[in-house]
C-alpha cells in the first residue's frame, strides 16, 4: 500500500493540468495512466485553441498551467482567428507538432517536484465511511490518497466504430478502460451516460497534389504570458520549422458517395445510440443536414515535422473503410491520396454532470473530483481547464482550503463548469464565445489581469510569475490615471482614446510601453461604457447569488413550480438562487417562489430551535 495526498487517474489533457496544479500546490501527487508514452496525446487534430478554446488556454496559462507554454514550444503555425471583429471574440489557435507536444509535456510532468508518474490502469475505487480511500490497479497495487481526480477521457467502455466494424478501445491504438466504469456505477452508485465523438482519416503527403489546394501560412503570435517577452520566432522549439496548412473542398462526387452510403453509417442505421458533437459534425452529418450545400471546406493540417501524415479537418466520419477511400478520392487534390489511418467514431461513458459541484468534486463523494471529457465536454482545452480546477481543489481539500470556484464573470472556465453542473448535457459540450454573458470582461488578452491574482492567492502561481502581472497592472493603472488627467483640445487624452478613430500611438505619441500594455489601455478606453454595463449586470447577478439555498429545501413538494422546474431543481440541487436562475426551464417567477419558500423554511427552523 502506497500513500499520497492526491492521485490523478488518466494522463490526458485534463489529467496533466490536474497533476501539475496539485503538485505545484505542494501536494504529494501520483499520476496513474495506462501508457506513459501517450501522456498528452492529441486524440484527434493537431491544434490547440480556436474560437473560445483559445481563451481557455490563456486562462490556464495565467493560472500557472502548462498548455499555453507547451503549445508555444511545439507550434508549427499560429493564427489569431476573428481578428477583423471586436477584441472579445479574437481567438488564438496554433497547429502543433503532435509528437513534440506530447513528449515535452511528459517531460514537464517528470521534471515537476512532488509529481510521480506510474503506468497502470486504475480498475476500482475502495471506499470507507463515505470517502474514497484508495484505487486498485491491474497489478494488484492499492494506492491510497486523501483526494482523487478521475480524468478517463473517452476511455470508459470505449467502443470504436469503423462502419459496421466495432472494436473496443479508448481511441485507436489504446485499450478501453471498462473496469473503472463498472466501479463508478456499482461501488460508488453514480449515474453514467453515453456520448460519442469522431475523427477524420489521415493521408500521406507524397500522395497529395498540393497544387490543387490553397496554401495557408501562419502569422506571428503566441499563447503564453510567460513566453511573451520572447519574439515568436525565437521560442526554443528544438529547431522545428513553421509549416503551412492547405484548404480544399469536397465535390459533387463526395456528396453522391456519402448520400448513397448513408445507410452504412452507424450514426444513421442505429448501431450507435450515443449522442455526438453537434458542433463538430461528421461529413455525413453535414451532407445530410445541409443538403442544399454543394461543397464543404476542409483544412489539411500537418501532424508534425517527423511525420508525413496530414489530418483532414472537416471530414470526420464513421462510414466503412471502403467508403472512406471513395470520399477522400472525390476531393480535388486527393484523387490519389493514400489513407494512412482510417476515420472512426468512438462511444464512451460519461459521469452525468448533475452529480458534480462547481469545484468538480462529486456531490456524494466529496474527495473524488472529475475532469475532462468524462464530464461530457469535447476538446483538449475544455478538458485542460477543468483539470486545472479539479487538481487545485483536490490539493486544496488536502491542505484544508475552501474550494476554488471561478465565477461566470471571471473566466470561460467558470462559464463552462457552471454550464456543466446546471444545464442538461445531452450532447458533447464545447465552448463558444456566445456561452459567456460577459464577453467583454472575459477577453483572451486580459486573462492574466483577471486570473493571476486568484491563482497566486490559491497557491497555484509562484510569486515570481505573479509579480510580472502585478507590475504590469500597476503600469496600466498609472497610465490610465495620467491619461484621464492630461488634456488636449478641450478633452482628456482618455476621452480621445475612447474614439475608435484613435490609437494609443496617435493620441500619446512615442512611449516606452510594450505593445501589450498599449493594447490593454486602448481596449479599456474604447470599450469602457460596455465594460461598465457588464459590471453592473455582474453585480445584479451577485445579489441573487448571495441567497444560498438550504440543502433541506424540498422542491418536489413545493407548490407553484412547473413540473419541469421541480424535476430539474431536484436533480441539480443548485447551491444558491443565482445558480437556480441559470437552470434551463426555471422562470424568474419561480425564483421568487423559491425565495419566499426559503424565508418560510428559515423562520420554521428558528421556531424549532
Ligand atoms: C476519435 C476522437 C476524436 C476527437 N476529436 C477531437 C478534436 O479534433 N479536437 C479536440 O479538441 N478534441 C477532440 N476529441 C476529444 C479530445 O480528444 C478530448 O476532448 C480530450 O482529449 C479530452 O481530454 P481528457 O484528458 O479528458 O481525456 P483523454 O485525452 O482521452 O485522456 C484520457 C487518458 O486517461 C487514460 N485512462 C483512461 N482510463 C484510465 C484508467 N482507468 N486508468 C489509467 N489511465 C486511464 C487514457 O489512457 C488517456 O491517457 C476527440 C477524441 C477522440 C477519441
Ligand atoms: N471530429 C470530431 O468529432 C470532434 C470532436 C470533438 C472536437 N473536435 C475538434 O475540436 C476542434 C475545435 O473545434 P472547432 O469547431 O473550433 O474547429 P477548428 O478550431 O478546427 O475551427 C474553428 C475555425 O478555425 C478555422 N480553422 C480551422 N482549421 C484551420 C486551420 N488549419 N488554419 C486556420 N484556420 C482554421 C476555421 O475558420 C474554423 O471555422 C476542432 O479541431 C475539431 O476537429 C472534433
Amino acid at each position: 500500500m502506497k500513500n499520497y495526498d492526491v492521485i490523478i487517474i488518466g494522463g490526458g489533457h485534463a489529467g496533466i493540468e490536474a497533476s501539475l496544479a496539485s503538485a505545484r500546490m505542494g501536494a504529494e501527487t501520483l499520476l496513474i495512466t495506462q501508457n506513459l508514452d501517450h501522456i498528452g496525446q492529441m486524440s484527434c487534430n493537431p491544434a490547440i485553441g480556436g474560437i473560445a478554446k483559445g481563451h481557455v488556454v490563456r486562462e490556464i496559462d495565467a493560472m500557472g498551467g502548462e498548455m499555453g507554454q507547451n503549445t508555444d514550444a511545439s507550434a508549427l503555425q499560429f493564427k489569431m482567428l476573428n481578428s477583423s471583429r471586436g477584441p472579445a471574440v479574437w481567438s488564438p489557435r496554433a497547429q502543433c507538432d503532435k509528437v513534440l507536444y506530447q513528449r515535452r509535456m511528459k517531460q514537464q510532468l517528470e521534471k515537476t517536484p512532488k509529481l510521480h508518474t506510474h503506468q497502470a490502469e486504475g480498475l476500482s475505487f475502495v471506499t470507507e465511511k463515505g470517502k474514497v480511500i484508495a484505487v486498485q490497479t491491474q497489478f494488484g497495487d492499492k494506492f491510497e490518497a486523501k483526494a482523487f481526480v478521475l480524468c478517463c477521457g473517452t476511455f470508459m467502455r470505449g467502443l470504436m466504430h469503423f462502419g459496421p466494424q466495432q472494436l473496443p478501445g479508448g481511441r485507436t491504438g489504446d485499450t478501453a478502460a471498462d473496469a473503472i466504469s463498472d466501479s463508478l456505477k456499482n461501488d460508488l452508485g453514480l449515474e453514467l451516460m453515453r456520448l460519442k465523438t469522431g475523427t477524420p482519416p489521415r493521408v500521406l503527403a507524397k500522395t497529395i497534389d498540393f497544387d490543387q489546394l490553397e496554401r495557408q501560412d501562419g502569422e506571428s503570435g503566441k499563447f503564453s504570458y510567460w513566453t511573451r517577452d520572447k519574439a515568436y520566432e525565437t521560442i526554443d522549439r528544438g529547431g522545428i520549422p513553421q509549416m503551412p496548412c492547405y484548404i480544399g473542398r469536397t465535390s459533387a462526387e463526395t456528396k453522391r458517395v456519402i448520400t448513397e452510403n448513408l445507410h452504412l453509417s452507424p450514426m444513421y442505421n442505429g448501431s450507435i445510440d450515443a449522442i455526438g458533437t453537434r458542433y463538430c459534425p461528421s461529413i455525413e452529418d453535414k451532407i445530410h443536414r445541409f443538403a442544399d450545400k454543394d461543397s464543404h471546406q476542409i483544412f489539411l493540417e500537418p501532424e508534425g515535422v517527423f511525420t508525413e501524415e496530414y489530418y483532414l479537418n472537416g471530414i470526420s466520419t464513421s462510414l466503412p473503410v471502403h467508403v472512406q477511400n471513395q470520399i477522400v478520392h472525390s476531393i480535388p487534390g486527393l484523387e490519389n491520396a493514400e489513407i494512412a489511418r482510417y476515420a472512426y467514431a468512438v462511444e464512451y461513458d460519461v459521469v452525468s454532470p448533475h452529480q458534480t459541484l462547481n469545484s468538480l468534486a462529486l456531490k456524494p463523494w466529496p474527495n473524488l473530483f472529475v475532469a475532462g471529457q468524462i464530464n461530457g465536454t469535447s476538446g483538449y482545452e475544455e478538458a485542460a481547464g477543468q483539470g486545472l480546477i479539479a487538481g487545485a481543489n483536490a490539493a486544496g481539500l488536502v491542505a484544508g482550503k475552501p474550494p476554488l470556484v471561478l465565477e461566470r464573470d471571471q473566466a470561460y472556465i467558470g462559464v463552462m463548469i457552471d454550464d456543466l453542473v446546471t444545464k442538461d448535457i445531452s450532447e458533447p459540450y464545447r465552448l463558444f464565445t456566445s456561452r459567456a454573458e460577459y464577453r467583454l470582461l472575459l477577453r483572451q488578452d486580459n486573462a492574466d489581469r483577471r486570473l493571476s491574482k486568484i491563482a497566486y492567492d490559491y497557491g497555484l502561481l509562484p510569486y515570481e510569475k505573479y509579480k510580472i502581472i502585478e507590475e504590469k497592472e500597476t503600469l496600466i493603472n498609472n497610465e490610465i490615471e495620467r491619461l484621464k488627467n492630461e488634456r488636449s483640445h478641450g478633452k482628456s487624452l482618455w476621452e480621445h482614446l475612447s474614439s475608435h478613430k484613435n490609437t494609443y500611438d496617435s493620441v500619446v505619441g512615442e512611449s516606452d510601453f510594450s505593445e501589450e500594455i498599449k493594447e490593454q489601455i486602448q481596449i479599456d478606453a474604447r470599450y469602457e461604457c460596455y465594460i461598465q454595463r457588464e459590471k453592473q449586470q455582474v453585480e445584479r447577478q451577485k445579489r441573487l447569488a448571495k441567497n444560498p439555498i438550504p440543502e433541506e429545501i424540498d422542491y418536489l413538494n413545493m407548490t407553484g413550480l412547473s413540473n419541469e422546474a421541480r424535476n430539474k431543481l431536484s436533480r441539480y440541487r443548485p447551491v444558491d438562487l443565482g445558480q437556480a436562475a441559470r437552470i434551463d426551464g426555471v422562470t424568474p417567477a419561480e425564483i421568487g417562489l423559491i425565495q419566499v419558500h426559503i424565508k418560510r423554511w428559515e423562520e420554521s427552523q428558528k421556531i424549532k430551535a
